[in-house]
């Protein structure tokens, strides 16, 4: 088989305003395979855990090379992928609660009647090989999982056993329960953001993507030039995250939390209209989200000392009972951006909804 040229995409350039930059840790992996290597870090990923609950990692093993060719083919999913096609690969989102396949465009409901301008194409770790895709991606299944898997054996494995090192457990404490062998949802995200028109930008107050946690364990956002996403702060202030070339923006998801007791609690981000210099552009991404296993139950590994010494009433499970992942992720994931009114959190800008027997809340 000859496998087609993938056009370069260009990203917009890196913005020259000064914005309201978050303060986040950069972790440099180069000696993360070793033991004395992860040992050094635990420290470092702990305090950016603890405080931040996102981080930078550098020196981790994908070159510059093969993760721009992941966002070539990002942009490739939703460009050279006729309608047709999207609609036969359409993902289950509402059906049944996964991601796999394609989103299409306005999906979610953001605010006052505007809708997310978000195209997705998500692959499962699980099936990305036996699954059927369309036509012009099936060249590149084979690099793309190879891609997943790197990202996973190297980067992922190792920020967990760094994770359960900082919190005193065995470093292979959470491998097991993310890996190949039992079903977990764990994907890959081509994305692919268009620019909002100026009357939905007033209506929704430049959100493109509502404020939210993670419903996974780890998240590995592949760092791109368009600045649009921000963090909230311990003191609820929005912080914009910057662009570091080859570098992947890590934050933790509401599995680490409920793992965690809270010690690790997931942080609260989104996507808004990027600077004014980076206005019209679309915005490609490339994020590789770790879930646990479906069968997991999500509760706190008390063999930590530190997961121990938390208050467990504190957690956010509605009635005391700890959800199941499958549960979990399927009521997140099909509920996600739904118009139904929600009921009002403890502040105005909060809402807060039950998904899966836990308190989520969504940001404005
Ligand atoms: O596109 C981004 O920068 C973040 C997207 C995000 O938070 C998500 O897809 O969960
Ligand atoms: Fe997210």
């Amino acid at each position: 088989m000859t496998i087609p040229d993938v056009p370069v995409y260009n990203h917009a350039p890196v913005t020259k305003e000064d914005l309201d930059w978050a303060d986040l840790a950069t972790i440099d992996m180069s000696n993360a395979d070793t033991f004395e290597g992860r040992q050094a870090l635990v420290k470092q990923v702990h305090d950016a855990l603890k405080n931040e609950g996102f981080l930078y990692v550098v020196n981790h093993g994908l070159t510059q090379e093969q993760t721009e060719r992941m966002f070539n083919l990002s942009d490739y999913a939703v460009e050279n992928v006729t309608e047709e096609e999207k609609s036969r690969y359409v993902s289950k989102i509402r059906e049944e609660g996964t991601y796999n396949g394609y989103k299409p465009r306005k999906l979610w409901h953001i605010s006052n009647g505007v809708h997310d301008e978000i195209e997705q194409y998500n692959m499962n770790f699980r099936d990305i090989l036996t699954k059927e895709h369309p036509q012009p991606l099936r060249p590149f299944v084979s690099e793309i999982d190879a891609f997943m898997k790197e990202a996973h054996s190297r980067i992922f494995n190792n920020l967990m056993r760094i994770i359960a090192m900082s919190l005193g457990l065995d470093e292979e404490h959470f491998i097991k329960m993310h890996d190949h062998s039992a079903h977990a949802e764990t994907f890959l995200r081509f994305v692919k953001y268009f620019p909002h028109s100026e009357d939905d930008e007033e209506k929704s107050q430049n959100v493109w993507l509502k404020g939210h946690t993670d419903a996974n364990s780890l998240t590995l956002l592949f760092s791109q030039p368009v600045s649009a996403l921000q963090v909230m702060t311990k003191d609820g202030k929005w912080k914009w995250v910057k662009h570091v070339e080859n570098a992947i923006v890590v934050n933790i998801g509401d599995s680490m939390e409920f793992f965690t007791g809270r010690y690790y609690q997931a942080t609260i981000h989104r996507v808004r209209q990027p600077p004014a210099d980076q206005r019209g552009f679309s915005r490609v991404g490339l994020i590789y989200f770790v879930m646990p296993h479906d069968e997991e139950d999500l509760h706190p590994v008390v063999e930590s000392p530190l997961v121990k010494q938390m208050d467990l009433t504190k957690m956010r499970f509605i009635g005391g009972k700890v959800p199941r992942m499958e549960e979990y992720r399927r009521t997140r994931i099909a509920g996600y951006g739904n118009t139904q009114p929600k009921r009002a959190g403890a502040r105005e800008d909060i809402e807060e909804e039950d998904f899966g027997g836990v308190v989520v809340q969504h940001y404005n």
